[in-house]
Parts: C-alpha cells; sequence; structure tokens
C-alpha cells in the first residue's frame, strides 16, 4: 500500500507554557485536498507549521514523504504559504516569482505556469505594493506551486477573496491534486469544507472530527457546514 504524505503520531507542541496539543495523530493520503478547519486560536497554524518543520517546541513523530518533517531533502518536495504574504512589495509579480524560482531551482518559465495558475497574468507586470490584498496572497500562492511540489501546505489560502475567485482557487486546489499532488488547506470558513476531501477539525487543540464533507452532513443530519460543526462540537460536549 502507498505510504501516505504525511503521518503525524501522538504529536505534542507547546508554544510558551500552552500546550497546544497533546497527542494527536492522523494520515493524509496523497493527491487529496484535507481541509484543516476550526475556529481562530484552536492549533491550526500550529499544525501546519509542524508539518512543515519550522515549529519549534514540538514532540512526537511527523512525518512528511516518507522523511522526518523539515528535512532538508524535503526543501523542494514541500511548500508552505503563511497567512501573511511573503513577497517583495517594490519588485513587480513577475520579479518576484523569478526570484523565487531561481532560489529554488525551479525549471526556466516556471513563474509564468504559476502567474497563470494563480490568475495574475494581467498584473505580472505591476508591483506588488500596487496589487489588493488577496492579488497580494495569490503572488504568495504562486510562489508556493513554483517547482510543481509534491505537498502544498497552504495556510488560509482564501482569506480576503471574492466569492469568484475563492471558487476558481478551489477549482485549482482539486485540479493539483488530480494531477497527484497533496494539498492540506487551513481555513476557518466551514463553507470552504464542501471543497475537500477530507476534513480535520480542531478544538483548541484536539481533532473533534476526522471525516469527509459527506458524511459531516450525514453524521450530524444538517445542510450546511457550519451547523454541523456546531453539532460535532456539541455533541462532544454531551459526552
Ligand atoms: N508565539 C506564541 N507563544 C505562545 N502561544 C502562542 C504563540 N502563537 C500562538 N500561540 C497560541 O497557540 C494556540 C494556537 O494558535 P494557532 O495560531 O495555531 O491557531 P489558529 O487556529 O491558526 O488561529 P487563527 O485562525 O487565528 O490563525 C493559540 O491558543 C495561540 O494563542
Amino acid at each position: 500500500m502507498e505510504q501516505p504524505t504525511v503521518l503525524v503520531r501522538d504529536l505534542r507542541v507547546k508554544r510558551g507554557r500552552k500546550s497546544v496539543f497533546d497527542g494527536i495523530g492522523f494520515d493524509i493520503p496523497r493527491g487529496e485536498v484535507t481541509g484543516l478547519l476550526g475556529p481562530s486560536g484552536c492549533g491550526k497554524t500550529t499544525l501546519l507549521r509542524a508539518i512543515v518543520g519550522v515549529q519549534a517546541g514540538v514532540a512526537g513523530d511527523v512525518t512528511v514523504l516518507g522523511e522526518a518533517a523539515g528535512s532538508r531533502s524535503l526543501r523542494h518536495r514541500v511548500a508552505y504559504a503563511t497567512q501573511a504574504a511573503s513577497v517583495y512589495d517594490d519588485l513587480s509579480v513577475r520579479q518576484n516569482l523569478s526570484f523565487f524560482a531561481k532560489a529554488l531551482g525551479a525549471p526556466r518559465g516556471d513563474e509564468d505556469r504559476v502567474i497563470d495558475l494563480v490568475g495574475l497574468r494581467e498584473q505580472a507586470g505591476r508591483r506588488v505594493e500596487a496589487l489588493s490584498g488577496g492579488q497580494r496572497n495569490r503572488v504568495s500562492l504562486a510562489a508556493a506551486l513554483l517547482g510543481s511540489p509534491e505537498l502544498i501546505v497552504l495556510d488560509e489560502p482564501t482569506v480576503g477573496l471574492d466569492p469568484v475567485l475563492r471558487a476558481e482557487l478551489w477549482a485549482l486546489f482539486r485540479r493539483l491534486a488530480s494531477q497527484g499532488a497533496t494539498l492540506i488547506v487551513s481555513s476557518h470558513v466551514m463553507d470552504e469544507a464542501l471543497h475537500c476531501d477530507r476534513l480535520i477539525l480542531l478544538r483548541e487543540g484536539e481533532i473533534v472530527a476526522d471525516t469527509t464533507p459527506t458524511k459531516l452532513l450525514e453524521e450530524t443530519g444538517q445542510r450546511d457546514p457550519e451547523a454541523a460543526f456546531l453539532a460535532v462540537i456539541e455533541s462532544g460536549e454531551a459526552s
């Protein structure tokens, strides 16, 4: 059987004095879009950082593509787009992406491929400082797609985007997964859950459900994911 892309076992994370996770575990198979959902402060960013291997205070096992999370050999195989766009304001979209492409050793012309993927062709020559917040975030997303990484970790990539763009990005995530990439996408918007193959619902550092959109709605008898999430939390509190 194919090895999962991400394998998390007994993960414990301390940030300062606070224990954010105290022994969680799950697998993420290849070629799926996994949604990491839950309210602000539940631990989504901390978990993504542990998977990428940049979080301090981590104990337990996080294995990515068969290697320990954060291993040097994963540098070109794993991409991470943080919540705050990390791009140069005084460079154009294309200059930013050419710079990152060179730093990564991505194939020639890869910047144009990712500019098209995120729908920024018209803005390619514009300096990043002249873009909207949503467009800036898409530059960051484009940078994460350079070099066609096998695991793509995206922290709230659709924040601040209008519904049309949001739908376009989700279609892009699905397309990348169908080509074999594995995506982990965090969000606190439960409606986005419906675009995922798999859902990990977090609350205060605990996995309250590890499910699929269909199962979540079926098992809670709800029609919308927001209500379903609340139902999961209430049933957890009742038991
Ligand atoms: N540098 C830090 N030192 C101590 N505690 C921290 C630090 N950063 C975050 N935390 C705590 O860790 C917990 C998880 O935070 P995290 O940023 O992972 O949540 P999140 O689900 O991504 O939230 P959001 O959706 O608001 O980004 C929170 O309780 C937060 O207060």
